[in-house]
């Protein structure tokens, strides 16, 4: 009997398993309708032939893609965060189990990148799998369901949550007291900075009170909200509102471009705070806001119904998907020499066809003091970590290959580019003062290109010719791509040119709109 029963259980877990990889695939693969339709609307509202326009042409494009291909709408398939609720009695310990070989499992098919870093080596564990990762939180409830809800938020988008300790000084806005005003004023604030780095137009949780850890997490949680609800408490209702509207002034656009729109959503939620603490806690979320949920039956493990499925979906499929802009179009094949880089302007687009090289964090560091693998003189430095999967002839595919942001490079990116003779860097976000100043002096170029766009870029890609420092985990190695017409934009030129520079400039005026008290 004893028996029975527990064969019964592992089959209820493994059925559990495969519901829990199929939230995981879906969740990588297709954003949520409502993610959907506020991308849609965003859309709309910019003018064609702007760099805006094509951005968000190609935001859509790879949407479409990774619908179609099943495969990772971003390349960075972040930190999976499950929420989960359970009715009294269900085994949590059984459930974590079947969650981390979902994980394991969804990370061998290419459905998410290993992105589980060992926080002190290094090393990457290839499986997702890690000292607290993926992140599991349960709770229990007194409903006979599960309710199981999944986050994969990227690297670059956490990297622009901020938090407020009020009262505070804020740049633009002056004083933000301790009031729904100084709170209004953070989260303006906290979307300006976030600029284009954290692959805008993005959605924002806003957490208010708490201490420093309960604040971020009142914070994501409102993540989780449908992106079209309305606000139970009237109060925040109106903030959101007024945020909607007010950070769409700010004309940091798509991917920091300029534009329409730099907001996609906003939710805020409260909780109490102790009388010395005022925390205003920002979750940033890029347009690539994965995050779905599934009703899963207790007694089989079978999802009974799919969550945030409301409403009309846009598969843009009908989209109409010609990328034409104003600018000034430049074919770049490698080596690329300094004279013909001098040409090039900011707001140029560029297309690449031949030899890329990815390179992020740990080969810049690395490169410091060493010498590259591959002669790199007129090269071409793509900061990239790519899905990569090996076939069983030991050939590599690529699975999705969107930039990372490339700010994190700015220690290292001028005298690397000097060094080694470095012609372009591709990225997105930008990159600093240091880094424009060595493009001026020995003749380089940045180009952005659209973050979070894997699949389009992916497609680009013709083949992998090389690979080195694969010890450094598979986002981290150097790979060697032959792509064709891989699309870019000249944001940072060699005559001292930036138009991240402008764009920071220009919205932090326009911030500064916002500086008398509204509520
Ligand atoms: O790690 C990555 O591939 C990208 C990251 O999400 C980023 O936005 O920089
Ligand atoms: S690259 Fe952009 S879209 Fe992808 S996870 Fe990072 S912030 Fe999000």
């Amino acid at each position: 009997m004893l028996h029975i029963e527990q064969r019964g259980r592992e089959m209820v877990m493994e059925k559990f398993q495969e519901s829990m990889y199929k939230l995981i695939v879906e969740t990588s693969t297709k954003l949520p309708k409502d993610v959907r339709r506020a991308i849609a609307k965003a859309k709309l509202r910019e003018n064609a032939g702007t760099r805006a326009a094509m951005s968000l042409a190609t935001i859509v494009q790879n949407i479409q893609m990774a619908d179609e291909n099943v495969s990772p709408i971003c390349q960075d398939t972040g930190l999976p965060t499950f929420k989960i609720k359970v009715p009294v009695g269900v085994n949590q310990i059984e459930m974590k189990e079947a969650i981390r070989r979902a994980i394991a499992q969804a990370t061998k098919d290419g459905k998410l990148r290993p992105n589980s870093v060992d926080s002190l080596t290094g090393e990457n564990s290839g499986d997702n799998l890690g000292i607290g990762l993926p992140v599991m939180k349960f709770e229990q409830w007194e409903k006979d369901y599960i309710d199981v809800r999944l986050i994969l938020k990227g690297g670059g988008c956490e990297n622009k949550n901020i938090q407020y300790s009020l009262p505070c000084e804020l740049e633009g806005l002056g004083r933000a007291g301790r009031d729904l005003d100084g709170i209004r004023k953070c989260i303006l604030h906290a979307v300006y900075q976030a600029q284009g780095q954290g692959c805008s137009a993005g959605f924002i949780g806003v957490g208010i009170g708490g201490d420093r850890s309960a604040g971020y997490d009142l914070a994501k949680e409102q993540l989780f909200r449908p992106v079209d609800d309305v606000n139970p408490n009237e109060d925040l209702r109106k903030l959101e509102e007024y945020i909607m509207e007010a950070a769409n002034k700010l004309g940091i656009g798509t991917m920091g471009f300029g534009g329409e729109t730099t907001l996609l959503g906003c939710k805020i939620g409260v909780m109490h705070r102790i009388p010395a603490s005022f925390f205003v806690s920002v979750a940033y979320n890029c347009w690539a806001f994965r995050r779905l949920g599934v009703i899963i039956d207790p007694h089989t493990g079978d999802i009974q119904e799919w969550l945030y499925q409301e409403g009309e979906n846009v598969d843009f499929k009908q989209e109409e998907t010609e990328m034409t802009s104003e600018a000034r179009e430049v074919v770049l094949e490698a080596p690329i020499t300094e004279e013909q880089i001098r040409s090039l302007k900011v707001g140029d687009v560029v297309r690449i066809n031949g030899m890329i090289y990815t390179g992020r964090d740990a080969i810049h560091k690395h490169l410091m003091d060493h010498d590259a693998p591959v002669d790199l003189n007129g090269q071409i430095i793509y900061h990239c970590g790519p899905v990569m999967l090996k076939d069983e002839n030991g050939k590599w595919h690529v699975k999705a290959a969107g930039p990372t942001t490339s700010i994190r490079e700015e220690p290292y990116q001028g005298e690397i580019m000097k060094k080694f003779g470095i012609r372009a860097v591709i990225g997105k976000g930008g990159m600093g003062a240091k880094t424009l100043a060595a493009l001026k002096e020995h003749g380089g170029v940045y180009l952005n290109a659209i973050g979070g766009a894997a699949q389009y870029y992916a497609e680009c890609i013709q083949s992998v010719e090389g690979v080195d420092f694969l010890e450094f985990g598979i986002p981290e190695a150097m790979w060697h791509l032959r792509v064709k017409d891989f699309t870019a934009v000249v944001t940072m030129d060699s005559h001292g040119n930036s138009l991240h520079e402008d764009i920071e400039k220009s919205s932090l005026e326009k911030l500064a709109q916002f500086k008398e008290r509204v509520f």
